[in-house]
């Protein structure tokens, strides 16, 4: 029986859902303060959390921060309310699997956290905890996943380049938005690539704790600390004539980014407790959502590694940047949800195609894939209508949008010049307030001539 721990401060709430999930099998504790969920967190062995994001004196990204250096593998679904897809998209880059926002209906919970725990055949590639699951192992791909092309001019720019860079042996840096595509473009360029017969390997670096780190990547012998009960390969092992990935490589440590340095400048590498070099062989893929550059010049990561795996760099477009394929993604989306909740939507109503062009997605593809899950899961009739999408995709539906394009531009330059001026004009700051890369928000500066 799988163990559920619930935190969440309103009680009624709490123990309504507690029931809920007790009725279904599940053996349930509940939290209300941060302060107790850590004591029972520390007591027992829970398979998964479900943990409101605003919590009375404790923020929940921290609280999901604080389980996942006691236990890395803990699924952790976030509860948000309105407006807060931001944090949750924090949450999620934090190694969050998935978030739900409120309210939400009793069937919906049940589906994330069947899907958590891996309980029913929903493709898990949009989990980040999915790589610390499989780290060491091979990715496995889903069969029915396809990568779309998209129709946009950004989209062409981006297919483009996955196909240049693909065949040949560069190491590639992948910038972009949360929730934009890093991964499958990694996978991508690997499948173009003539080593797509062996492995590629995910690992988010994000969620590996520096302590085990070193032994994670490059493998160790039995015996060499306590708990190492058997020999064990690495990422790097496990990645020989293939691809390793490593997603938000901005997370390592600094001691964690000179052991990389070396393994790839030397191609050698030896086991946590053993002497012997071993040879390997890996294309190295890296992601980021953060500006490594900034990071680079504040001390926090190698300027030496930053040009090792920056041979070549792609940005995934924003979904705002590359509105022409929202359809073409929300169809697919549609067929992937339907196949998974075994359902037969026919498509969207005229509504709710309007409301998804006004919105901004600040999740991005991920974020549209979730929104359109839900959605099929409500829906009763042939078609997705608009009472099945959560409340904050609604949030742009006052704003008269006789031009379309012209008003989804005015509510972007809008957020930014706030986020600027929240942010007393440094970009940096202003780039973290709306979860876009500073390179992104420079871009966008320039694109809409802002005078600052
Ligand atoms: N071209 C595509 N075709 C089909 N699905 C896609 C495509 N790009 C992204 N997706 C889907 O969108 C979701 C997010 O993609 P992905 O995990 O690659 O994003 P990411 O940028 O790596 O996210 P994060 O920054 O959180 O690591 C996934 O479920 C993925 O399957």
């Amino acid at each position: 029986m799988s163990k559920i721990l619930i935190i969440e401060d309103d009680a009624a709430f709490c123990q309504m859902l507690q029931k809920f999930l007790t009725r279904n099998g599940y053996d349930v504790e509940v939290s209300f303060t941060a302060q107790d969920a850590k004591i029972k967190f520390a007591k027992s062995a829970f398979d998964l959390v479900l943990t409101d994001l605003r919590l009375p004196n404790y923020d929940g990204v921290q609280l999901l921060t604080d389980f996942k250096e006691i236990n890395a593998k803990i699924q952790v679904i976030v509860m948000t309310g309105y407006a807060e897809v931001g944090s949750a998209v924090d949450a999620m880059k934090k190694g969050a699997y998935d978030y739900i926002s409120k309210p939400f209906t009793p069937e919906e919970i049940l589906m994330q956290i069947k899907s958590a725990l891996n309980e029913e055949a929903v493709s898990k590639s949009n989990s980040k905890t999915d790589h610390t699951k499989k780290s060491g192992s091979v990715e496995s791909s889903d069969s029915e996943d396809q990568v779309i092309s998209g129709l946009s001019e950004a989209s062409r720019k981006l297919n483009e380049y996955i196909k240049l860079v693909a065949p040949t042996n560069m190491s590639v840096l992948i910038t972009g938005e949360s929730g934009t595509g890093k991964e499958v473009t990694a996978k991508a360029i690997h499948d173009q690539s003539k080593r797509n017969k062996f492995n590629f390997v995910a690992v988010d670096c994000g969620a590996i704790p520096k302590e085990i780190a070193t032994s994670e990547f490059f493998g160790h012998i039995k015996g060499s600390f306590t708990g190492a009960i058997e020999d064990k390969i690495g990422h790097f092992e496990a990645a020989h004539q293939g691809t390793l990935f490593l997603d938000e490589i901005g997370n390592l440590s600094y001691e964690n980014q000179i052991q990389l340095l070396r393994a790839l400048q030397e191609r050698k590498i030896k086991r946590v407790g053993s002497t012997k070099e071993i040879t390997v062989d890996v294309r190295i893929i890296t992601a980021t959502n953060e500006d490594l550059t900034e990071a680079v010049e504040q001390g926090t990561f190698r300027e030496d590694l930053f040009h090792r795996i920056n041979e070549f760099s792609i940005e995934t477009p924003a979904l705002v940047d590359r509105y022409e394929d929202l359809m073409q993604f929300a169809d697919y989306f549609l067929q992937k949800a339907n196949r998974s909740l075994e359902k037969d939507i026919q498509g969207f109503s005229e509504e709710v195609i309007a409301i998804f062009g006004k919105y901004h997605w600040p999740g991005n593809l991920r974020e549209l894939q979730n929104v359109i899950k839900r959605a099929v899961l409500l829906t009763t009739g042939d078609f997705v209508e608009k009472e099945t999408l959560p409340k904050e995709v609604h949030k742009t539906k006052e704003i008269d949008f006789s031009d379309e394009k012209f008003s989804k531009a005015d509510y972007e330059k809008d957020q930014i010049v706030r986020a600027l001026k929240q942010s007393n004009f440094n970009k940096s700051k202003a780039a973290k307030l709306l979860q876009i890369t500073r390179k992104t928000l420079y871009n966008k500066i320039n694109h809409y001539n802002l005078d600052l």
